[in-house]
């Protein structure tokens, strides 16, 4: 007998199963046998897997969801294969585990379900849906693999308490081991959303262009000094977060766009707060104009000691600082950035990245691929 290539095997997969694909991913994602979900305390190879399956689905909706977290969630059978991978898409819609039941109920899958694998700790309570650990307990699934604890403390009792006392197996992935490097994947995820559920402010974020002499000032008649893929990244941070911190300064010297366009960026997303920082208070006021016909909430702010608490009351979860030297030195002297990016132009025309962390070791920067590896 002679078998397909993987790419022929693909094509008569997708041909068998209709054009949306998923199939293909259960297929080329089909585990060896022998995955045994009850086996121990360390983690199925296809829990891992699953795991990443779930962060990259819910990494793609990172900038969508606030102010509620991206989620991820895959459910498999009993022989470790991915069935279904659902994503929460934004407050108010279905979480990642509804997301992911619904879509093996559609392909007629659902009572194959034994194993489910969530970044986060399913939901317990109604909110603007329903509990996710009862949804969960209505289908064959036994084990439940969570990334992460629900850091909301206004959600009473979680659901991995509730799934235990209905004899669910239930596993909260560990800090050390094995486990702890997907653990820190989803930490990463939640890093936003965790702070905001704290302190009710936003994680932030600075982004910071240095050229090879260590000067932030682009050259005359430019904005940008960074190179392509630079400013592709740029973008796609900006997407990433719920809000652009500028200045005064800035919007007089670069009249900036500060707005995704260098990649596709969240249809039909709630307007992105551009917040302004200025002692004097007076903006251009055809500049608000223009930023609010880009899509932007415009919030000026006088004093920024207060901007923490007037993001977190706009919701904002995550936020990104686009600024000169000026406001950067007054972030850092008073502890307001959370992590720090600081991308360096070379003479060769490659850029050098580099990343700090104020406190701890957790970054939701790590979900970029670029960054996942960068040293401090
Ligand atoms: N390389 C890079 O990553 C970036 C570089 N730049 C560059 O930086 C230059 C502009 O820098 P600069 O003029 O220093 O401006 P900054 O962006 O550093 O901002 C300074 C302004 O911030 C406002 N401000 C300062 N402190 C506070 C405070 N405590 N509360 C509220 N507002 C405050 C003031 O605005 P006001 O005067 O209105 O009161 C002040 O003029 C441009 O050349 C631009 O291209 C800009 C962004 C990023
Ligand atoms: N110079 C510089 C950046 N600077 C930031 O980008 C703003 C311009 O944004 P826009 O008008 O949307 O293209 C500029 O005013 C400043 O805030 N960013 C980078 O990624 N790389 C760079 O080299």
């Amino acid at each position: 007998m002679v078998l397909p290539s993987i790419r022929e095997g693909r094509q008569m997969v997708l041909r068998a199963l209709g054009p949306s694909g998923w199939m293909e991913y259960c297929v080329l994602d089909a585990l060896p046998q022998g995955f045994t979900p009850h086996s121990g305390p360390d983690m199925p190879a296809a829990v891992a897997h699953a795991f990443r399956a779930a962060v990259d689905e819910a990494a793609r909706h990172v900038g969508a969801t606030a102010p509620n977290p991206p989620v991820g969630c895959a459910l498999l059978d009993d022989a470790g294969t991915i069935l279904a991978v659902g994503g929460h898409h934004r407050a108010g819609t279905p979480h990642a585990e509804i997301q992911a039941i619904n879509l093996c109920r559609e392909r007629g899958l659902l009572d194959r379900t034994r194993t489910a694998v969530v970044t986060l700790e399913p939901c317990n309570h109604t909110g603007r849906t329903g509990p996710c650990s009862q949804a969960l307990l209505a289908t064959p699934v036994r084990d439940v693999w969570i990334g992460v604890r629900d850091p909301n403390p206004h959600v009473e009792g979680g659901g991995a308490d509730y799934l235990r006392q209905h004899d669910r197996q239930v596993h909260v992935l560990r800090s050390t081991g094995p486990q702890a490097e997907i653990q820190a994947i989803c930490r990463s995820l939640l890093a936003p959303f965790a702070h905001f559920m704290r302190t009710g402010q936003p994680w932030i974020t600075v982004k910071q262009a240095l050229d090879a002499t260590g000067s932030m000032l682009p050259p005359a008649g430019r904005t940008t000094f960074t190179s392509a893929a630079s400013l592709d990244l740029a973008h796609r941070l900006r997407r990433a977060t719920d809000a652009v911190i500028t200045t005064g300064g800035t919007i007089r010297a670069d009249n900036p766009g500060l707005n995704v366009r260098r990649v596709a960026d969240h249809p039909d997303r709630a307007p992105r707060v551009l917040a302004i920082c200025t002692r004097t208070g007076e903006v251009d006021e055809a500049y608000l104009q223009a930023a609010r016909v880009r899509g932007f909430a415009v919030q000026v702010c006088t004093d920024i000691a207060a901007l923490p608490d007037m993001l977190g009351m706009a919701g904002v979860t995550w936020a990104m600082v686009e600024a000169g030297p000026r406001l950067l030195a007054e972030i850092e002297a008073r502890d307001l950035w959370h992590d720090w990016l600081a991308i360096t132009a070379c003479t060769d025309g490659t850029d050098q990245y580099s990343i700090r962390i104020r406190e701890g070791d957790v970054t939701p920067l790590r979900l970029f691929p670029e960054l996942a590896a960068v040293k401090e």
